[in-house]
């Protein structure tokens, strides 16, 4: 089927799948009322069903399958650490998918209609809601600082963006029971594709040819840093913290919560080593967040909002074990040879590939846990609580008499705003390109406030971004990363801090690597260091990135490409015809491609690096994060940097921040761009100097210059800076200062005497009105005064400096 004749129906289609039924009130309290004694008649039977579950685990468990810690074969690292949190959630995910399907059945729902006829019942007596206790806002709302969870940013929906709460999503989920079970089914029957066969055909290595002519690694690195600061998907676990074991000997193993990918048996790489089956376990379940009955959904450990929690953490319990607790300061490692590394993982909870020749080498701790994935990685983690520290010192030398809490939260506020500042004005546009970044009002303004906060706007991570679009990023990833004179392969940093110790390479010589190497282009080639070798502990037993992307676009219920083509409004052709071919030529049919498959291969958009319908999903998703982030940093409000101490932020660039935590002495001026040219000179870290802290000092700022001499007189002015968190009396005496200027002859001294009197109380009354005076208001009032005597005298030479 060509491409043509396979849009031609999609119309047709996504109606009859997703049509919104609508039930009248008194239909709806029917429904409620046999709802609820459906829960109570079934709530029994699920709760045996979920402790046969556990009871299963407890047995590959106790047979040694299931084992606490690492073993060779693993190849999951951090992603599979999951938090206590969410495994608590989870629990009761388990039981609303077990609810919803016995529903279901008695109902005689059909699937398409299951979210429409299920929800807008709420709450569901006898299931508990782990999203009920709604946080009290009070303080938080006129706080100047975001809660480290992210709640109470929105005022209405308290919860928004926090962490621990579901992904949200653009399309209902095509799950092949309707409700929880992955999709492995074609539309029209017959299995889908095994992921890893689609990876092995159609996700190639990438070759030599195959890099980004102009972006830097640094543009992939930026990518997966901001990517674990939105997002951080919660996996499913075994009994007793132990990793699920979904792969047996001859192939995947069917429990619940695995989904194992299958190796076709002629796989051209893992075949040599007879595997058969990559481990693959389930994303946790989780309720909506209103709670009401339906799909399964899944779970963002992390706070959704751009607010640098991969530095600070996502909870109370993390951040606090992050911070030194004086000075605002966050902690460091104790290295003796290399001061300003991270604090150490001394435990090694993130079974990290340590030498046992230098007990001294550790891996480390961040707001993320994903922070130890590479040297990379580590790199810029190490670099931003630099910054963060950086920033915290020069805080607390203006004395503003600022407690270490105060220190720590605004020097927060400031690395948070300098994220999205990048993230705006530097990264996006690098990958959406120019008109894209218009079209959903992206880009950032370049002086005064931006006024479009919207708090009817959901900041909340989109499934189909996080499962699927935002992964675009891993096609980027290069084969090594650039190390001193030489090169190291990904594989063989995986996990590895070792580099970090190098006294003579370190976090210097990695980061200008990053922006000395090219990323790779965004199609359907990947690196084979991720879709062979990722996480490998052993030869032959690496993981393959791609086939876990798709498999979990599968787990989490990605409706296929088509229809998200569709609802982006994409029409046409978007691929190359060869790659649209091979793809297509997969599967069964074009109405089961998976949505990473086709969104990672469709051709870029002109002045863009990604094609039109991850550009969609992607826009929207910044969009939402940024209209609907009541701290972004350049609103106004309760919350706001004073308009300038935003110019100070707005002078934040990646480059910059990199001089000044780095060792290095020159750096291109754009971080993102390779190569050196007129529009991206070389820029020297000897010139780069710290954000002007004076603009948080509390109290009076320096006088302004003298006015020129108008009718004798003259003035100057200060201004009092007791935003928040100055104290609101930080500043006595006035702002304003006038005298007396030029030749006064003794018949106008009586006069001009009592002019300055009348100045300095229009002055004095402007001040206590509106408390500042302004420049130009009072600039007229002087002029006022004197044209009433019709003999303006300007001494325009003696307008003092
Ligand atoms: C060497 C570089 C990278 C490695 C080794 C890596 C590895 C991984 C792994 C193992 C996962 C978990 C997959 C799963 O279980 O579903 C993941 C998820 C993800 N990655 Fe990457 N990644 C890299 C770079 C990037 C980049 C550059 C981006 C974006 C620009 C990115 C975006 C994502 C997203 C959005 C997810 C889903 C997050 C979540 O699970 O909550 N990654 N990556
Ligand atoms: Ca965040």
């Amino acid at each position: 089927q060509t491409l043509e004749q396979a849009i031609q129906p999609i119309e047709n289609l996504d109606k009859t799948l997703f049509q919104r039924v609508d039930v009248t009130a008194n239909e709806k309290i029917q429904k409620d009322v046999i709802l609820s004694n459906i829960v109570s008649a079934s709530l029994p039977s699920i709760e045996l069903n979920i402790q046969s579950a556990v009871s299963q685990d407890k047995s590959f468990f106790d047979r040694g399958i299931d084992q606490v810690g690492v073993r060779n074969t693993d190849f999951f690292g951090p992603h599979l650490i999951t938090s206590p949190q969410a495994i608590e959630i989870a629990s009761v995910g388990e039981l609303f998918s077990g609810v919803a399907k016995s529903a279901v059945e008695k109902l005689a729902i059909s699937k398409e209609n299951i979210n429409q006829q299920l929800s807008s019942r709420t709450p569901i007596s006898g299931l508990r809601c782990p999203f009920s206790n709604v946080p009290d806002c009070t303080a938080a709302a006129t706080s100047r600082y975001r809660t480290i969870d992210g709640s109470c940013n929105n005022l209405n929906n308290k919860l928004w963006g926090r962490s621990f709460t579901p992904f949200e999503r653009m399309l209902p989920a095509l799950y092949d029971n309707g409700i929880d079970e992955p999709r492995q089914t074609s539309l029209f029957g017959g299995p889908l594709p095994l992921a890893r066969k689609i990876s092995s055909q159609f996700h190639q290595p990438s070759l030599i040819g195959h890099l980004m002519p102009d972006l830097s690694h640094m543009t992939m690195e930026f990518g997966q840093f901001l990517s674990h600061d939105i997002q951080r998907n919660a996996l499913s676990t075994g009994y007793a913290g132990s990793s699920l074991t979904c792969c047996g000997s001859t192939g995947p193993i069917s429990r619940p919560n695995c989904f194992a990918i299958e190796i076709p048996t002629d796989d051209p790489y893992y075949s040599q080593f007879n595997r058969t089956c990559l481990n693959f376990v389930r994303a946790l379940p989780t309720p909506k967040l209103d709670c009401s009955l339906g799909q399964r959904q899944q779970l963002n450990q992390n706070t959704h909002y751009i607010d640098g929690s991969q530095i600070y953490g996502s909870d109370e319990q993390t951040s606090n074990s992050l911070r030194t607790f004086t000075g605002g300061k966050l902690q460091t490692g104790a290295d003796p040879t290399i001061p300003n590394l991270l604090p150490k993982d001394t435990a090694n909870a993130a079974n990290c590939i340590l030498p046992a020749s230098n007990a001294n080498v550790k891996c480390f701790l961040a707001g993320d846990v994903r922070v130890n994935q590479h040297p990379a990685l580590i790199s810029l983690h190490t670099i931003f609580m630099r910054e963060h520290n950086r920033i915290a010192a020069g805080l607390e030398a203006l004395n503003n008499g600022w407690s270490d809490q105060i220190i720590y939260d605004e020097a927060r506020k400031i690395v948070g705003a300098m994220l999205q500042h990048i993230t705006y004005k530097e990264y996006l546009p690098e990958i959406l390109g120019d008109a894209i970044m218009n079209t959903y009002g992206l880009k950032p303004l370049t002086s005064g406030y931006f006024n479009g906060y919207k708090s009817s706007v959901n900041p909340a991570i989109k499934n189909e971004f996080s499962a699927a679009a935002f992964r675009f990023g891993h096609s980027m990833v290069h084969d090594s990363l650039k190390y001193n004179n030489g090169e190291q392969y990904f594989k063989d940093v995986f996990l590895n801090p070792s580099t970090l110790y190098d006294t003579s390479g370190g976090v210097n010589s990695i980061t200008k690597g990053l922006t000395e190497s090219n990323s790779q282009k965004v199609d359907e080639r990947l690196s084979s260091q991720i879709t062979r070798h990722l996480f490998e502990r052993q030869p032959g037993f690496g993981g393959d990135l791609v086939a876990i992307n798709i498999q979990r676009g599968r787990d989490h219920g990605i409706p296929f490409y088509q229809l998200i083509k569709t609802v982006c409004n994409v029409s046409g052709n978007v691929h190359e015809p060869s790659v649209w071919t091979a793809l297509n030529g997969l599967y069964q049919s074009p109405f089961d491609i998976d949505l990473y498959s086709a969104g990672v291969s469709e051709k870029p958009i002109s002045a863009s690096k990604i094609g039109p319908t991850f550009a969609c999903i992607i826009a929207k998703q910044f969009e939402a994060l940024k209209k609907g982030d009541r701290y972004y940093y350049e609103n106004s409000g309760d919350q706001a940097f004073t308009l300038e101490q935003l110019v100070e932020i707005r002078k934040t660039t990646l480059s910059r921040i990199v001089c000044r935590n780095t060792g290095i002495t020159s750096i291109p001026t754009k971080a993102f761009i390779k190569n050196i040219s007129a529009t991206n000179p070389t820029m020297s870290c000897s010139g780069v100097s710290a954000i002007d802290y004076n603009k948080w000092k509390c109290g009076w700022s320096d006088w302004g210059p003298w006015t020129p001499c108008v009718n004798f007189i003259q003035f100057r002015l200060r201004t009092c800076r007791q935003q928040k968190p100055c104290a609101a009396d930080v500043c006595t005496g006035d702002a304003f200062e006038v005298q007396m200027c030029g030749s006064v002859s003794d018949v106008d001294l009586p006069r001009i005497k009592a002019e300055i009197q009348s100045f300095r109380s229009i002055l004095d009354t402007q001040h206590k009105l509106v408390g500042v005076v302004d420049l130009h208001t009072a600039q007229s009032a002087l002029q006022n005064i004197a044209s009433q005597h019709a003999l303006q005298n300007v001494d325009v030479s003696l307008s003092a400096a």
